[in-house]
């Protein structure tokens, strides 16, 4: 039975005298991958702003698990929301590993004096945080670079941290906001199976994309959002059809093969770089 997760109920953002998000209702249900798509600025951001209490928005509701969130960020993590940002928040000079405590520290009920004094209390907590945080690692696959410093992972892996710390505070709803925005054929296909592998663990995913292969592989339900409003919503097959949709946004009919053509291109890459290694190897 599929149960709503998120649910934004006549969600307006204005800024001034622009309306930057219009009247939107929007769910997700427990289990589902959905899309969010639209031109840049349709208002996408903003909107995933007045989800996670960034913006308090000017009217409307965002309610999870049937309650309705306060509009402050720290108390909508701990409810269970988590996210990540368009452009890459990490610590650069912190390690892999202390990226992802940082992300326990909602879950962490260990308060400020236990931790200034070390007590045995705070160990104990300490000592699970971090066996937590090398599962994450090793679900996203960077166990092996626990200890290196954020800013020195390559791109794609950067991006896979800050999954892996939006994941550490244990959240019912991951939010992705342009997870593969700047990322090669591999490493999108990659983010996409770890997308699915996410929505496995019970986690709900709302993602914001421009790769259209990508969101319509991966989501149960797309959102079209077009100046601010829901323009359309329904499965990937319903909006890459729909007229309006084509007309606001895709500019031509989507070729209805999603996946085909990057994964022939990802095929080739992979095979040139398993050549690659095994004649290091010999
Ligand atoms: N803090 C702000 N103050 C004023 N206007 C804003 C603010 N944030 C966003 N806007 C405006 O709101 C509109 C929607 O912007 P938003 O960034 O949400 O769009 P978007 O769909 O996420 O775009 P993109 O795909 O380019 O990221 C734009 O006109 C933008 O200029």
């Amino acid at each position: 039975m599929t149960t709503p997760v998120l649910e934004a109920r006549n969600v307006t953002m204005r800024f001034g005298g622009l309306t930057a998000v219009r009247s939107v209702d929007f769910t997700v249900n427990s289990g589902e991958i959905v899309g969010l798509i639209g031109p840049n600025g349709a208002g996408k951001t903003t909107f995933f702003n007045c989800l996670t209490g960034l913006y308090v928005p000017t009217e409307g509701t965002v309610s999870y698990k049937g309650t309705v969130l306060p509009p402050k960020p720290h108390l909508v993590t701990q409810a269970g929301i988590a996210r990540t940002f368009q452009n890459i928040r990490l610590f650069a000079n912190m390690t892999v590993l202390e990226n992802v405590l940082v992300g326990r520290h909602t879950r962490t009920k260990e308060g400020l004096w236990s931790a200034l004094l070390r007590g045995p209390g705070f160990k104990k907590a300490e000592k699970a945080s971090e066996e937590r945080a090398m599962e994450l690692l090793e679900f996203i696959g960077l166990e092996a670079k626990r200890d290196h410093l954020a800013r020195n992972l390559p791109y794609g892996e950067q991006r896979k941290l800050e999954i892996a710390r939006a994941l550490a505070s244990e959240p019912g709803l991951l939010l992705l906001d342009e997870p593969t925005a700047g990322m090669n054929p591999q490493e999108t296909r990659a983010t996409e199976e770890l997308v699915f592998a996410i929505r496995d663990k019970g986690i709900a995913v709302l993602l914001i994309e421009h790769d259209m292969r990508f969101v319509f592989n991966l989501s149960d339900r797309v959102a079209v959002l077009v100046q601010g409003e829901k323009l359309v919503e329904g499965t990937s097959d319903v909006v890459q059809a729909d007229e309006r949709v084509i007309a606001a946004y895709l500019g031509e009919p989507f070729d209805g093969d999603p996946g085909a053509a990057e994964a022939a291109e990802v095929d080739a890459a992979e095979a040139q770089s398993t050549t690659g290694t095994k004649g290091e190897a010999q």
